[in-house]
């Protein structure tokens, strides 16, 4: 577990303010992300979960606030510099993202020959060495993604987000459409990853299982932003509706009962 009271935040949000046309999707949202934590992202559909994750990767200009990356903000950065931050993300979208056209391998290999230079056969090494790392068999490293199951999609989408060995790992509803038992080991593979390899792992997802297998902290989106990040265990006691309903729900009970010892 963390220990968030002395650490320093490696991602700090503040006042964060996204809009679109008329409606505002954050109002002065406050966020930070700790070393070596996983970070739960909850909230009802549409609370801007993914405009969050968008935002602090630098692929959305917000309308206001600041997304502080390791002590610098991503906006006053110059392109190389900002470059060079964004580099230390590594990112998992819901759809897994990889090119059909490409075998696994070559996913992995491209961000290494495109950002950093490295040979075909060196990107194409350390590739293989990324697919190793997620629990794919080696052979899985020269098929195409659509002759692999959905979850060793996700497995392989994973280790293109860990080509360029980053320092946060952000993840965008990382189990959704994996059956409950590869759900779970895809929970236990990012545990494992951010405990090894000491990353920080920023997680939206809908997946009760996840917060009680694998979270450190849970932030709650809700009334357009941060309405409370803290333990499990403390989220699950905030006076709010929607958090009440969610944790205390059928399903949420049923996610605490498979996990007595979370949040403790
Ligand atoms: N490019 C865009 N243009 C217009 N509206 C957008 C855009 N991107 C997001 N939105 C709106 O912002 C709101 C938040 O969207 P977001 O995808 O972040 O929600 P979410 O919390 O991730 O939802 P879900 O849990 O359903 O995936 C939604 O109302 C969405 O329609």
């Amino acid at each position: 577990m963390v220990n968030t009271t002395v650490a320093k935040p490696i991602v700090e949000v503040r006042g964060l303010v996204n809009r679109f046309g008329k409606q505002t999707v954050h109002d002065n949202l406050d966020l930070d992300i700790m070393p070596r934590e996983v970070l739960g992202v909850v909230g009802g559909s549409g609370t801007g979960k993914s405009v969050l994750l968008r935002s602090i990767v630098g692929l959305r200009r917000p309308n206001a606030g600041s997304v502080k990356v390791f002590g610098q903000d991503l906006q006053t950065l110059s392109e190389e510099e900002r470059s060079l931050q964004e580099r230390r993300f590594g990112v998992l979208f819901q759809s897994g993202a990889l090119f059909s056209s490409l075998t696994v391998a070559e996913n992995i290999a491209l961000p290494l020959i495109e950002h950093i230079g490295l040979s075909r056969r060196d990107a194409n090494h350390l590739a293989r060495m990324k697919v190793m790392l997620t629990g794919l068999p080696p052979e899985a490293a020269d098929k195409y993604p659509s002759m692999l199951s959905g979850g060793m999609v996700k497995r392989a989408a994973l280790a293109r987000a860990l080509a360029l060995d980053p320092d946060i790992l952000f993840l965008d509803e990382p189990t959704a459409g994996l059956d409950p038992i590869g759900a779970a080991a895809f929970d236990q593979l990012i545990r494992t990853l951010c405990d090894a390899l000491g990353l920080s792992v920023f997680l939206v997802t809908h997946d009760l299982d996840t917060l009680y297998a694998i979270c450190d902290r849970v932030a709650v989106l809700s009334q357009k932003r941060v309405l409370v990040a803290d333990t499990l265990e403390r989220v699950a006691q905030t006076d709010d509706t929607w958090v009440q309903d969610y944790f205390h729900g059928p399903r949420g009970r049923a996610a605490a009962y498979q996990h007595p010892a979370a949040g403790e």
